[in-house]
């Protein structure tokens, strides 16, 4: 194993000496690569992005000046599908995180066995210092920017920090108006009302769930009673947190944007989503003992830690300090590849993004089917499915791990790359 970032294959616009993200991704590609066999041959294929495009995003703003954001949309590979992944709205978006994003898409489709290629878009802008008309005028322009590559049958967003159902509704509704018919398969993670699907919601935080669950079985730890920190309270970690307690573990930690909450004795989730709802996040909520400074979240002791913020949260500087049994990668690049050594060093398991937060995607599968069939299903018929598909796909990896005598992340990246490299093998090159 090496901890240095692959300098070989940089693509010529972006820095060495900053790789962030993409570098990430680049040192975990590295480490899946011996495990290929004779499809290593092809493994270039995963260290460049099939197709980026950079967009500028003017907008009117409410007070009549016009405001410029850059915008992105990567299609990594296209090998076993369409592109999907979401499209993040957040201040420090860049074209090196967006790109990883992207590649993790590819990883995450192929680990779930989902019929897709994988991309990923953003804007970097904070979303909350536009208004509801800017917001929804910057969505409806970057849509018309991106739509060259997008479609039901090309490339399908979803999804993201800081976007929602809404502006997955106004994007369906800039590409109808482009394409000049209904098109409700272009986007997925849409309101049940504009052909979205039922569970698609909470379908990423009952991902995380399940196999959470499969690990904690595999650790012989017992979710009843099981002390559970969540860092991001939002679609992710809001309900792997509210799943959890169902299930009887006790929330002892929450961190968002605005602040870190503990209570010893396990927080109210529900009356925690009101607080978030009412106040715009955790802090000041009056049912923790306890508003902790940011650093001091990962001192927390628990059994099962759930990063589902940003990515690069985990690292070397506190990964010596986490003290838990089970980390569950809700967001996508929590930990970075030497933060990943120390913990596995630790006898942590680590149950990798493109694993842990695959529900979303499969859900979003099942929305984009239903709406080409016109025909929905219910709600239980989503989970059960939802379910088996994360059980099977998390079996299949413990297996791998086993074997193979790897982490769950490699195990996860040799299925998946073994699937993606075999598909572009017999595709052929040319002409
Ligand atoms: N929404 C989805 O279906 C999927 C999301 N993910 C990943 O899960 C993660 C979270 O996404 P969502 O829950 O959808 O986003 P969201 O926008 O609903 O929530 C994000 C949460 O992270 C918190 N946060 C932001 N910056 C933070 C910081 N510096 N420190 C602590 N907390 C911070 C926010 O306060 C908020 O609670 C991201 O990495 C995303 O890529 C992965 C798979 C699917
Ligand atoms: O639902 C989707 O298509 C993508 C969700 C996503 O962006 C992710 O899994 O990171």
């Amino acid at each position: 194993m090496t901890n240095s970032p692959a300098t070989h294959a940089l693509p010529s616009y972006l820095n060495a000496d900053d790789l962030g993200p993409w570098g990430q991704y680049l040192q975990q590609i590295d480490r899946v690569t011996p495990h290929l066999g004779a499809l290593s041959r092809w493994v270039e294929t995963l260290k460049r992005p099939k197709r980026i495009l950079t967009v500028d995003v003017p907008i009117e703003r409410d007070d009549g000046s016009i405001a410029h954001f850059e915008g992105y949309r990567v299609q990594h590979n296209m090998s076993r599908g369409p592109g999907k992944g979401g499209v993040r709205f957040h201040q420090d978006v860049t074209l090196s995180e967006v790109m990883a994003l992207s590649a993790w898409m590819t990883v995450k489709n192929a680990a779930v066995n989902v019929p897709y290629g994988g991309a990923k878009g953003g804007i970097r802008v904070d979303p909350k210092t536009l208004s509801k008309g800017e917001l929804q005028r910057l969505t409806r322009r970057y849509t018309s920017e991106i739509s060259l590559i997008i479609g039901p049958t090309k490339d399908i967003p979803a999804p993201d920090v800081n976007t929602n159902e809404q502006v997955m509704a106004w994007m369906m509704d800039s590409y109808a108006m482009i394409e000049g018919n209904l098109s409700t398969g272009v986007v997925t993670g849409k309101p049940i009302s504009l052909g979205g699907s039922l569970g698609r919601r909470e379908a990423t935080g009952r991902g995380v769930f399940v196999v959470g669950r499969e690990a904690a079985r595999q650790r012989g730890v017992a979710i009843a009673g099981a002390r559970v920190a969540v860092q991001g309270f939002g679609n992710v970690g809001g309900v792997a947190a509210t799943m959890f307690a169902e299930a009887g573990a006790k929330i002892v930690a929450v961190q968002d944007h605005t602040g870190t909450i503990v209570n010893e004795g396990g927080l109210d989730v529900a009356g925690l989503h009101r607080h978030v709802a009412e106040t715009g996040g955790v802090n000041g909520f009056p049912g923790a003992d306890a508003f902790l400074d940011r650093d001091a979240f990962w001192d927390v002791a628990s059994d099962i830690l759930i990063p589902a913020a940003l990515e690069q949260q985990i690292t070397a500087a506190n990964a010596p300090r986490i003290r838990t049994k089970i980390i569950l990668e809700g967001a996508n690049g929590p930990t970075t590849p030497e933060a990943d050594d120390i913990l596995t060093e630790r006898d942590v398991l680590i149950v990798p993004d493109v694993l842990a937060n695959a529900g979303g995607v499969t859900v979003s599968y099942f929305e984009w089917v239903q709406d080409f069939s016109s025909f929905f299903w219910s709600e239980d018929e989503i989970n059960a499915r939802l379910t088996r598909i994360m059980q099977e796909a998390f079996s299949a990896v413990w297996e791998v791990a086993q074997e193979k005598k790897v982490t769950l992340r490699t195990a996860t990246f040799i299925l998946a790359c073994t699937r993606v490299l075999q598909a572009r093998e017999v595709r052929g090159l040319y002409p």
